[in-house]
């Protein structure tokens, strides 16, 4: 499965263009960094590769099916946000969140569980009643129980302590060693050294 964004662009809903043209080609295993200055647009690009924002021009493609014809499936393309809150409903303890994900076998839950160092026993709680880091490895389970084959990272390790930011970082590259695509915003130059197999800029400005 590759995907495949062929001359993006996103324009406000004042009318601003934020960026145009934007060719990216990610390919099963690839670990590719987002790299560009502050407000350029690298959180908008993740939002609309995982199909959560409407491009201007352009298409987005994973094998040759457009992104929003997923709509109402599970989504080949996951989100990570930096805010891992936002992957939960308040209301809700944590177990319906990952049930609304899609439908999931008890033994793929158990696997990820295991595979992030996830209680089971925190799935009873609220969102709230989670530390940021708890609430981070729940995401991932979240955004992996769907079996995507890409993974958008956006800064989402960037508010973790610095073990628990590199045993998360480790964990998703063995997800790339097993096919995974993963992109990744990230404001330490370090880690995009040591993670990505490739910098892609979004204005040819490096990091
Ligand atoms: N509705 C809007 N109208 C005009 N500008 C907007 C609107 N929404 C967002 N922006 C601007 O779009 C720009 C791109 O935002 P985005 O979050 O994608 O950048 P970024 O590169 O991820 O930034 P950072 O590195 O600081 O997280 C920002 O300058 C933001 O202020």
């Amino acid at each position: 499965m590759t995907l495949i964004a062929s001359g993006v662009a996103y324009r406000h809903p004042c009318g601003d263009i934020l960026f145009s043209n934007i060719d990216l080609t990610v390919r099963p295993g690839e670990r590719v960094a987002i790299s560009a200055p502050s407000g350029t647009g690298k959180t908008t690009l993740c939002r609309i590769l995982a199909g959560y924002l409407r491009l201007s021009q352009g298409t987005v493609e994973i094998d040759g099916a457009n992104i929003e014809s997923f709509a109402g499936r599970p989504m080949p393309v996951q989100l990570l946000w930096q805010q891992p809150e936002l992957a939960f409903d308040p209301r809700a303890r944590v177990s319906r969140s990952l049930e609304d994900a899609g439908a999931v076998s008890k033994q793929s839950l158990e696997r990820l569980l295991d595979r992030f160092d996830a209680k089971a026993s925190w799935l009873n709680r609220y969102p709230h009643e989670l530390s940021g880091g708890e609430l981070m490895r729940l995401s991932m389970v979240r955004a992996l129980l769907v079996d995507p084959a890409y993974l958008i990272a956006d800064e989402a390790t960037a508010m973790l302590d610095a073990v628990t930011q590199a045993q998360l970082m480790g964990e998703m590259v063995r997800l790339t060693e097993e096919g995974l695509g993963l992109i990744f915003v990230s404001h330490s130059p370090s880690l995009v050294r040591r993670v990505s197999t490739r910098v892609f800029s979004l204005i040819d400005t490096p990091l």
